[in-house]
């Protein structure tokens, strides 16, 4: 198999799909890789390191998806990358199809095999590709919104951990799962009185267990999400339904129960958003006023902490990329359930039951 590794082209996107180790490990096992020139850079990886691990540097984009017959990237291709998709290829990436109904008929015309990152599941029914960049995404949701809460960048100017006579700021975040109990433990760590909310009576024991004190845990419902707002300093969007587009919990005539300057981080926005106001920024530009509340509702926060996250990304993705290597994507997923689910887009079809329910396509059955 011809392994490609092209640069990333989305804003700010500072990660990179495959390791030296990676390449090492597919060389040894027959196949050749090609990595874009700079690939690595971002996450501080050198094109001597990959040549040094057997792969070939290639300099153009397009060689790169003109001679791979399986793609490894981070984020979904872009329109630019779109007319270098081929019938028969492999592309291996987060998709978050449900968002992007241009980008999912691209991908239907191209005759690609697309397997997404974010639907493959593990044994117990988890997403292990999606669990290590939302423990980062998580984390750095805190930071991010303690930032954005500095009167500089329009916050209400508040400091997370307060100080002793002045109280420690509120945050509520929307889902209990990776994402949120993540952003739920930094922000207790830092102080702030933290509601996490979820719909999920199990893991909301499992929290309620583990997690500090300052962490309330409260079921997802309308009252109880209209009853914490006003207190609301920093709100973390964290809901997913797997596949499909994040239901919008938080309505634009909420956020005037929020205090002014207060922030949102929708961290959720790669799926479309858990708040009616979100849509998708940049690094560049991460952040917009609606109704005098700051959005932050960037679709690749990993990416700006490249090496951490291309590290963390590619132990959970490289056991999957070798086996698609091996056996080819269709025999590959016929081991292996948990990286069927993965497979979203066949041969010009929807092979993902959200994916076809959220844009009304017919679901082919792999
Ligand atoms: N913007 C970015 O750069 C990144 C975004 N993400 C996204 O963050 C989102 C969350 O990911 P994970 O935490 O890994 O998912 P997860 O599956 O671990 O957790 C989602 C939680 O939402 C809960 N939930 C579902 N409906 C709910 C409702 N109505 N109210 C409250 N909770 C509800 C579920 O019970 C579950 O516990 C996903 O959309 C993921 O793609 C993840 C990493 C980076
Ligand atoms: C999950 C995702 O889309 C990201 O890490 O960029």
């Amino acid at each position: 198999m011809i392994v490609g590794v092209p640069r990333e082209v989305k804003a700010d996107e500072y990660r990179v799909s495959l390791t030296p180790n990676g390449a090492e490990e597919l060389s040894r096992a027959g196949h050749r890789v090609l990595v874009q020139t700079h690939a690595g850079d971002g996450s501080g990886i050198s094109d001597e390191q990959y040549a040094a691990a057997g792969a070939e540097i290639v300099p153009a984009t397009a060689d790169v998806w003109g001679r791979a017959n399986l793609i490894i990237k981070v984020k979904e291709p872009l329109p630019d990358e779109w007319p270098l998709m081929r019938p028969g290829q492999t592309l291996f990436t987060y998709f978050h199809f449900a968002a992007d109904e241009k980008l999912t008929r691209a991908v239907m015309a191209s005759g690609v095999t697309a397997v997404a990152y974010e639907t493959i599941r593990d044994a117990k029914g988890g997403l292990p590709l999606l669990t290590p960049m939302s423990e980062v995404a998580g984390r750095m949701s805190i930071q991010e919104g303690a930032k954005f809460l500095e009167r500089p960048f329009e916050g209400r100017g508040i400091l997370l951990a307060g100080v002793p006579g002045v109280a420690p700021a509120t945050v509520v975040v929307l889902g209990g799962g990776v994402v949120g109990a993540n952003a739920a433990r930094v922000a207790a760590g830092l102080g702030a009185n933290v509601f996490l909310l979820d719909v999920n009576l199990d893991r909301l024991r499992y929290l309620d267990d583990v997690m500090p004190r300052n962490v309330t845990t409260l079921f997802s419902n309308r009252h109880n999400l209209l009853e914490v707002l006003p207190w609301a300093d920093l709100v973390i969007g964290a809901v997913l339904i797997p596949g499909a587009k994040a239901p919008h919990l938080v309505r634009r005539e909420d956020l005037k129960r929020m205090p002014p300057r207060a922030v949102v981080i929708d961290v959720a926005i790669d799926q479309g958003g858990c708040f009616e106001t979100s849509r998708p920024t940049t690094h560049a530009k991460p952040t917009y006023m609606v109704d005098d509340i700051v959005h932050y509702c960037v679709t690749n926060m990993p990416g700006a902490v490249g090496r951490t996250s291309t590290y963390a990304l590619t132990n959970a993705t490289f056991p999957f990329a070798l086996q698609l290597a091996n056996k080819g994507a269709d025999r590959a997923a016929h081991d292996n359930l948990g990286l069927a689910a993965g497979v979203s887009v066949r041969a010009g079809k929807v092979t993902n039951a959200a994916v076809a329910e959220t844009f009304g396509y017919p679901l082919e059955l792999l």
